[in-house]
């Protein structure tokens, strides 16, 4: 049977599918024709709810800079107007309000890094960044209402999945969340106005929002002389392969700011990256050619590690520069490899062939008196296996927690030990 998508035509689409970023396309065919007839511009929009963005977004930082090389022109929508509001899709309950200055603060953190992705300018692929602030300020409630509240049944908008949890949970959805959905369908026909945007892209979070600006555009200018269609996609939301949302983690978010996380800290996440998960990663994250990757991916043992300290290298140089990523290649190799210093940090050696209690590590290496203190410690939160911060006062360590031969174990910010099997 030949795949669905063995017929697509635009580098753009043809990228997206082959390296998984595809999730739902409202007309993946037409969307096809689109692009290879000529540059669609296309846009993400991102709320200022941080100072910064976090891995979780940079599948979408990915996607536009995959749209600019394949000759289309990527617009990023800062949501100041939104932000206001606070997207309730998929949230358990209503996200905390922000004031117009901490908004102002969070589109300045969360802009720098743009820059590092995308070529912006005035040429016809040139990214753009626009605010939805400078519209969605503008409205006037009645002459909206009017204008665009006839468009959209409470019926409807009740039947996505992205409110129906709350409902289903009898969870509070305020008036002020409910309209978000439709704000966010205007910006969209706003933006295809102005700009000639034909695309929307963003996690499956947004699939409901986005296909209201779709049908919300359609319906107000279907008729027009002229009228393109337009479009939707999303990509899957990301999770480890243990099934964890991607973006937080024990210790917070994994942020793609250096104020809010060093480079050395971002580089070891990727080199602590699941075996199962990195070749979806390298795709996802890296611009390596496919063939180069399913080589990496296939390696095995010690031997991944290598495949995973590649992913840091290419994802670092990406968010932080190369500098920032050999850096931090440097200091990994000498805190963990070259006995640097990890030379100077206390070393046992344990039999790792069977899981280990943490607990009794802490203690073997001296960095807890006794085993009541080391327990004092886990609940404290200063525990961290590998740079991951320990939850469980009954978790264990074995052979599969070694990264290139060694089990790094913390005890606060200042205490280090290395563990080798023995
Ligand atoms: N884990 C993820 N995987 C894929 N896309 C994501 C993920 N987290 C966020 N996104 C997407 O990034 C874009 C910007 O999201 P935004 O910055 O508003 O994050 P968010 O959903 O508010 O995250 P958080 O849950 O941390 O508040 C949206 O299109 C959203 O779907
Ligand atoms: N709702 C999106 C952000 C967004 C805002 C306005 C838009 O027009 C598009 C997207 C999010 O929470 O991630």
């Amino acid at each position: 049977m030949s795949s669905p998508h063995a017929s697509l035509r635009s580098d753009f689409l043809k990228t997206v599918v082959e390296r998984g970023y595809m999730y739902q396309c409202t007309d993946l065919e037409g969307l096809d024709a689109a692009l290879s007839a000529g540059i669609v511009p296309a846009y993400i929009g991102f709320d200022a709810t941080a100072d910064s963005l976090h891995v979780g977004s940079l599948i979408q930082i990915m996607l536009l800079r995959w749209l600019q090389k394949t000759g289309h022109k990527p617009v990023v929508l800062m949501g100041g107007g939104t932000s206001r509001i606070g997207d309730p899709s998929f949230k358990d309950e209503a996200r905390k309000l922000l004031s117009d200055e901490q908004i102002a603060a969070n589109m300045d953190g969360i802009k720098k890094v743009f820059a590092k992705y995308l070529t912006f300018g005035d040429g016809p692929t040139d990214a753009v960044m626009v605010n939805n602030n400078d519209w969605l300020g503008q409205l006037n409630y009645i002459d909206f209402l009017r204008d665009f509240g006839v468009h959209f049944t409470i019926n409807r908008m009740l039947s996505f999945d992205s409110v129906k949890l709350r409902m289903d949970r009898e969870q509070p959805l305020t008036f002020l969340e409910f309209n978000y959905m439709i704000l966010q369908a205007y910006d969209f026909r706003e933006l295809n106005n102005r700009r000639g945007v034909r695309l929307q892209m963003g996690g499956s979070d947004q699939w409901g929002n986005i296909i209201n600006g779709v049908e919300l555009t359609r319906r107000k200018d279907g008729q027009t002389e002229g009228y393109k269609e337009v479009y939707g996609l999303t990509s899957p939301l990301l999770t480890t392969a243990s099934g964890a949302k991607m973006g937080k983690t024990a210790n917070g978010a994994v942020w793609l700011n250096e104020e809010k996380l060093p480079s050395y800290d971002f580089w070891q996440f990727w080199r602590n990256t699941e075996d199962a998960d990195v070749g979806r990663f390298l795709r996802l994250f890296t611009e390596l050619p496919l063939d180069e990757i399913a080589r990496l991916e296939a390696l095995e043992g010690a031997e991944i590690n290598e495949a995973k300290k590649i992913l840091a290298d290419a994802v670092t140089t990406l968010a932080r520069g190369a500098d920032s990523a050999a850096a931090a290649r440097r200091t990994a190799e000498e805190t963990f490899e070259k006995g640097g210093v990890a030379g100077d940090l206390p070393t046992i050696t344990a039999d790792l062939s069977a899981a280990v209690p943490v607990i009794d590590l802490l203690v073997s290496a001296g960095l807890a008196a006794s085993k009541g203190e080391a327990r004092r410690l886990v609940r404290g939160g200063g525990v961290k296996i590998n740079d991951a911060k320990v939850d469980d006062e009954n978790q264990t360590a074995s052979a599969a927690d070694l990264a290139d031969g060694v089990i790094k174990l913390s005890a606060g910010k200042k205490k280090h030990a290395l563990v080798k099997q023995g």
